[in-house]
């Protein structure tokens, strides 16, 4: 028997931008669930953030408002930890059971550097991953041979397999890709051209503007949009 996927899609989200959302959708439809975007609070592997854990967290909560089938997880603010990704799977595990199926969506480039993360061997045993392609990023030929032995046999093509089990499954994502990135819009922002706000929905825009984020000048042109 199968029952609703939970599908939950970690990130710096530093600041959210339309490669981001392009990938929640793209998961939205291909496994007919909605998508809840959680912001890292204090993500691992990063010294520092541009905009702090409060400020990620309402951009995200911007960049949703109008979407449907996304929404927000608050979770990992809540921790006043490092946000490894094993204890936040670990906390939702005891908040809703071992039996229901659970993913977390990843770009290609977390998919590779998964044998860095904390404790990376358990997270298979509490979810399945939901990869998406990213450009410059080839999750074919580029695991390394402990991620490749960890994951080999686990890949499947049908999403609907994803629903029949509670964890352990892995499944590409082969959405059209977006060439985008946080840094190239921090490094936008901070080199003072309109470009970055292409990368960006106007509500993200506007906050950045409002809070002067990313070495943007306070206010500035907050009035076109
Ligand atoms: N354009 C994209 N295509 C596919 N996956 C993406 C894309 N942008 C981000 N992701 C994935 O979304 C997750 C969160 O990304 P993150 O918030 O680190 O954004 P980023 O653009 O990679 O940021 P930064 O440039 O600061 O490293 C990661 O798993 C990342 O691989
Ligand atoms: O658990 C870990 O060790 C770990 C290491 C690196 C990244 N992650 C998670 O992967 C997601 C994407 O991370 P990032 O840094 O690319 O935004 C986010 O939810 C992080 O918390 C988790």
């Amino acid at each position: 028997m199968s029952s609703a996927l939970t599908v939950l899609y970690g990130g710096t989200f530093d600041p959210i931008h339309l490669g981001h959302l392009h990938i929640a959708r793209a998961a939205r439809d291909r496994l007919q669930a909605t998508v809840s975007l959680m912001p890292a609070a204090d993500p691992p592997h990063r010294e520092l953030t541009g905009a702090n854990a409060a400020q990620r967290l309402a951009m995200v909560r911007l960049a949703v408002a109008d979407e449907t089938g996304l929404q927000v997880d608050a979770r990992e603010l809540e921790r006043d930890e490092p946000s490894y990704t094993v204890e936040t799977l670990r906390q939702w595990r005891a908040q809703h059971g071992k039996e229901r199926p659970l993913a977390i969506l990843i770009g290609a480039d977390s998919f590779l550097s998964l044998p860095s993360w904390y404790r990376w061997q358990e997270l298979a045993d509490l979810a399945h991953l939901v990869i998406a392609e990213r450009p410059g990023h080839h999750t074919e030929t580029s695991q390394s041979p402990e991620l490749r032995q960890a994951y080999a046999e686990r890949f499947t093509d049908r999403a609907q397999d994803l629903s029949g089990r509670p964890a352990g499954l892995a499944l590409r994502l082969l959405q059209s890709e977006m060439d985008l990135s946080a840094t190239r819009i921090r490094r936008e922002i901070a080199a003072g051209g309109p470009e970055w706000r292409l990368g960006v929905k106007p509500a993200v825009a506007r906050y950045i503007e409002q809070h002067g984020l990313y070495g943007c000048p306070q206010g500035l042109r907050a009035d076109i949009h």
